[in-house]
């Protein structure tokens, strides 16, 4: 295999300004699945995705997934399913990723355009969408077309399952999955998702575990229409007010979280499962570089890692309705509604966490004895998922990861969340392996996200280097 894998990583360095340009044309497509105004965008990046897959020579199959919960003005954008090589000779992995991003305003305080990919002198390729997941996406592309190139047998048959609404709780696409098990994903032997980060800047890893996610709203409404707060401050219950306390309710300054019987969802951490924290690498200083300063909620390693992987963080991200420009606006806002996830590990079960949120939204609310309307919903969930890494999957990433980096990797668990992971395996009954290409400076979700053109080339190297170490590994 080696001559082979030689070639086809002299091929991914001939084609990097390619490989470059490629995500340069993806990272200008605002695919914001949060945002209904983009949704037309959404689509053109599965489009995009569909033609240059089918311009390599793949079977390529845009499928709808009708309209969207809760908003049936508009269409879900299509999953982008696809199948290059149909060798019953050998395997076939289904590699998962997703195209839409997260929303991104120059005001929020980018240095560049977000849309607009922005490479600077140490090759750090700045852009939305960039590492998450738009790179690790056309990694898979590129992979292609490299061996293509290269003139070098592509090892496996590769099914892919690129999806538009993962930013938004991968809405309609647990069905999908379900149904497509035993249809165009039928032959799958292993699944591989490319769609998180190192824990570090300088060691791979490849990943287990991931924490769920169950997002809700709380709304706050009384007036009929915004007031002057000159005219109706000291008159009028403002939901403002309401809003603040009770979303301070929620979880204290040390990430400790108030809602009461939560803790009791998470299962014991074991003697053996905290004896794996210390052997893997990560300082204090890879924290602090990534978190940008010091603000850290503990000193040591230990508890960081396990209060990102372990247990249960609860997030308050926003309120919509509240003013929030520059400027000294004397508005007193009608209606106002809270955003809060809460990041679950096992056992927690969506409903029980929401019960205990409902149960205590309104407690708190009741407490006020406002006049005001409270509301309080879940947005989205997705659950957690822990795998094992003893499988044939994960050896041939950990050797490829040694061919390409020359270091046998860590294997981590994540605290970010891929609802579908659960369903790929359950679904498929096959072993699931999250193998991550951007860093933990990457800044996926906040103002300048990036990804590195080191890992960005090695990463398309390191999916390739694992489809070949894949098609050798015996089968347990
Ligand atoms: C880890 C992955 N790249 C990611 O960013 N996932 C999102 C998924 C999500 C869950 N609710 C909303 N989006 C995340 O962890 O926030
Ligand atoms: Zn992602
Ligand atoms: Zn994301």
């Amino acid at each position: 295999m080696a001559p082979q894998l030689d070639s086809y990583f002299k091929q991914v360095d001939g084609l990097s300004d390619n490989f470059i340009d490629r995500l340069r044309k993806a990272v200008a497509i605002p695919s914001i699945s949060a945002d209904d105004e983009r949704r037309p965008d959404v689509v053109k990046m599965g489009k995009f995705l569909a033609s240059e897959l089918r311009a390599l020579g793949a079977h390529v199959e845009e499928r709808p997934l009708g309209k969207q919960p809760h908003k049936e003005h508009l269409e879900l954008p299509p999953v982008i399913v696809a199948r290059y090589g149909n060798d019953k000779n050998k395997r076939t992995i289904l590699v998962y990723g997703h195209y839409d991003v997260q929303p991104a305003n120059k005001e929020d305080g980018w240095a560049t355009e977000p849309f607009e990919l922005s490479i600077d002198d140490k090759g750090r390729m700045f852009g939305r969408g960039s590492t998450d997941d738009k790179g690790p996406v056309l990694g898979w592309i590129n992979c292609i077309e490299a061996h293509l190139k290269a003139g070098v047998d592509f090892p496996v048959n590769l099914l892919m399952c690129f999806e538009g609404m993962e930013e938004y709780g991968s809405e309609g696409l647990d069905d999908f999955i379900t149904a497509e098990a035993k249809g165009f994903f039928k032959d799958a032997d292993a699944v591989c998702i490319s769609d998180n980060y190192w824990l570090g800047t300088e060691k791979p890893c490849l990943t287990y575990g991931l924490r769920g996610c169950n997002y809700y709203s709380i709304a706050i409404s009384g007036p009929g229409q915004d007031l002057h707060s000159g005219v109706f401050g000291g008159s009028a219950q403002e939901p403002m007010t309401d809003i603040v306390r009770v979303m301070g309710s929620l979880v204290d300054t040390d990430g400790n979280i108030q809602i009461p019987g939560l803790k009791d969802l998470v299962a014991p951490v074991t003697e053996e499962e905290k004896s794996l924290y210390g052997d893997i690498s990560y300082t204090m200083d890879n924290l602090y570089e990534s978190l940008g300063s010091k603000t850290s909620i503990f000193e040591d390693k230990e508890r960081t890692l396990m209060a990102r992987w372990r247990f249960p963080s609860l997030s308050l991200h926003g309120i919509e309705g509240a003013f929030s420009a520059a400027g000294a606006k004397t508005v007193i806002p009608a209606k106002v509604v809270g955003k809060f996830s809460i990041r679950t590990v096992p056992n927690m079960q969506i409903d029980e966490v929401n019960e205990l949120v409902y149960k205590h939204v309104k407690a708190e609310f009741a407490k006020l004895k406002s006049k005001n309307t409270l509301d309080v919903s879940l947005q989205h969930a997705g659950m957690w998922w822990v795998a094992s890494p003893k499988h044939w999957n994960f050896s041939a990433a950990g050797k490829a990861v040694e061919k390409v980096w020359g270091v046998k990797p860590d294997l981590t668990r994540e605290g970010g969340s891929i609802p579908v992971t659960l369903t790929f395996e359950q679904a498929t009954g096959k072993n699931v392996l999250l193998l991550p290409m951007g860093s933990s400076t990457d800044a996926a979700h906040s103002i300048n996200e990036k990804l590195d053109k080191r890992n960005y080339i090695e990463g398309i190297k390191l999916q390739g280097a694992y489809l070949h170490y894949v098609a050798e590994e015996p089968l347990s």
